[in-house]
């Protein structure tokens, strides 16, 4: 059973209230200037990964009053109760244990007081045997010829990860062509599919469930591509496997169940890239590569199991985010990862975060009386410094930003890193220290200005400051450091959860949209005038038909 704490009726939520009002008229410059320890104080080192979340607007009593709060809604309990196997996605009457997939240890996990460790070893094997058949090229499709290109298609949880990291290990990639076709709308597939030789094409059918509409449809399109290119039914089992906790459905749909690869209900989609749904990483990277990843994750998970909260990765960025999301009512995160192979990783976690704490019910099916998960959002820098960045540091919003680099790159050329990096320190210490009247004065002064021009344009030059961020700097994004950087990111958001009182695994938010798109389809099929709806519906749908 997880805790049932509100977490607003605690001792150190008081005590967090009145030092807000503390915190919130220094400046983080002032702080800085106030302890030459502060960032030895606030900086977390994890293998190789370096946390420094000094740049926040904090001091040691906020983080002594932050782990308080942790410890009054018993987070170390609800830790225990996901890693043992407990029904803590209570809606759906299910564990949560994509920590499992990655348990090197191999130590027994239990649900329903069966070990779970020898399917996923199972699998994980089945995986190993398949990719390495795919990649040196012994498996041969219909006609005799090795795959040279593969196809996932999936949604949500079933495309993200698996493009996220895919696109995040590049560099790490073998000679076969990956695709992704996730939207229903038919230029995904119709588009991925232009140029591709079924003789040599492999397709994953990654979801979950086997029942999501948008893969379905893809699916169904992709084999009678493969129909019409040439192959016969019988050779579909050498060009299509499933990637799903449904075998029903799989067989149903003509794939093999040897062709199979499963999954189990205790794995959330967006937690699901660890699991058969990382097929397609490890036939890019290779098996080797995605177990490093997963080794990554489990070491992680090991850290945030053991270490105290005061040296806990994942929940000082939990308690920090809560800070600014409950006390400084900041509504979004930006994740800035200053790395082009992690593209992708800001909107991974716009599902992993906003899917996962996107409530407003707590666990007693009560309207929750305070803010929950924060709006994430973000692009790699340096491109956000020349879109969006003029907001976070002029705008009227406070929006805390994860600033993510490598200290190495795969791509050493000439002075581009060192540019990067350059970048990536400058950003958070002008967001720290900003640009005060005084230093923009002087600045005109020597460019020349008049007073009365400088009296004109100093408003608009000058910068605030006191605009909070965490730096994560790596030494090198490799398998292992992304997976414990994205196993990070998901116990943040399990701790976020734990806080808000709300069950941080299901997704109940996604279903009505899709039930009244259901409803909505038949009446597409003819011309008929629809009034149905209310107006607005209605109108629309009587112009697509007019129009189509
Ligand atoms: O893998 P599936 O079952 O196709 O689900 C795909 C996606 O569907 C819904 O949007 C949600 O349930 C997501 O969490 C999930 O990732």
């Amino acid at each position: 059973m997880l805790p049932n704490i509100d977490f607003t009726t605690t001792q150190s939520y008081k005590y967090l209230a009145d030092h807000y009002i503390d915190i919130v008229s220094q400046s983080l410059k002032s702080l800085f200037d106030a302890d030459n320890e502060r960032f030895d104080k606030f900086s977390i080192r994890f293998e190789e990964i370096l946390l420094d979340y000094s740049k926040n607007r904090i001091t040691d009593e906020t983080i002594a009053l932050l782990i308080q709060l942790a410890k009054e809604c018993r987070l170390n309990d609800a830790i225990k109760a996901m890693f043992s196997g407990e029904v803590i996605n209570a809606t759906e009457g299910r564990p949560v244990l994509h920590v499992a997939l990655r348990n090197q240890s191999n130590t027994p996990i239990l649900v329903d007081g069966k070990d779970v460790m020898p399917d996923v070893n199972r699998v994980l094997n089945q995986m190993k045997d398949f990719s390495e058949a795919i990649i040196s090229g012994s498996w041969k499709g219909y006609t005799g010829k090795a795959i040279t290109d593969v196809v996932n298609i999936g949604i949500g949880g079933s495309d993200l990860g698996p493009v996220m990291v895919t696109e995040a290990l590049k560099h790490y990639k073998n000679h076969l062509n990956m695709h992704f076709v996730s939207n229903v709308d038919a230029t995904h597939i119709v588009e991925t599919l232009k140029g591709l030789n079924a003789e040599t094409t492999l397709f994953l059918i990654a979801s979950k469930t086997f029942t999501t509409q948008e893969t379905m449809a893809n699916a169904h399109s992709a084999r009678d591509w493969f129909i019409k290119s040439g192959g016969k039914d019988q050779d579909v089992a050498k060009h299509f496997a499933a990637l799903s906790t449904n075998t029903e459905g799989v067989s149903k749909f003509g794939i093999d169940t040897k062709n199979m690869f499963e999954f189990w209900d205790w794995v959330g989609g967006r937690y699901s890239l660890w699991s058969a749904i990382g097929l397609s990483i490890a036939l890019s990277v290779g098996f080797d590569n995605f177990t490093e990843l997963l080794g990554g994750a489990h070491a992680m998970d090991n850290h945030f199991k053991s270490a105290e909260l005061n040296e806990n990765l994942p929940a000082i960025l939990a308690l920090v985010g809560i800070w600014y999301n409950n006390f400084f009512d900041a509504e979004t995160n930006a994740i800035l990862p200053y790395d082009q192979y992690m593209h992708r990783f800001a909107a991974y976690f716009q599902q992993g975060d906003m899917e996962s704490n996107g409530k407003h019910v707590d666990r007693n099916g009560k309207h929750v009386e305070y803010s929950t998960g924060p709006i994430i959002w973000g692009e790699p820098g340096t491109n956000g410094q020349h879109a969006f960045y003029q907001l976070i540091h002029q705008g009227t919003k406070l929006i805390p930003c994860d600033f993510i680099a490598p200290a190495q790159s795969h791509n050493p050329l000439g002075e581009h890193h060192a540019m990067l990096l350059s970048n990536f320190f400058a950003q958070t210490e002008a967001l720290m220290n900003g640009k005060t009247h005084e230093e923009v004065v002087a600045e005109l002064q020597k460019a020349g200005k008049s007073p009365a021009e400088i009296e004109k344009l100093a408003p608009f030059k000058e910068f605030e400051g006191n605009r909070p961020t965490n730096s994560i700097l790596v030494k090198m994004i490799t398998p292992r450091t992304l997976g414990s950087l994205i196993a990070m990111y998901e116990h943040k958001i399990f701790v976020q959860g734990i806080i808000w009182n709300i069950y941080s695994f299901d997704q109940w938010g996604v279903e009505l949209g899709k039930q009244l798109a259901g409803k909505i389809l038949p009446e597409l099929k003819n011309n008929d005038e629809i009034t149905s709806h209310d107006s607005s519906t209605n109108g629309l749908i009587n112009q697509y038909k007019a129009w189509r």
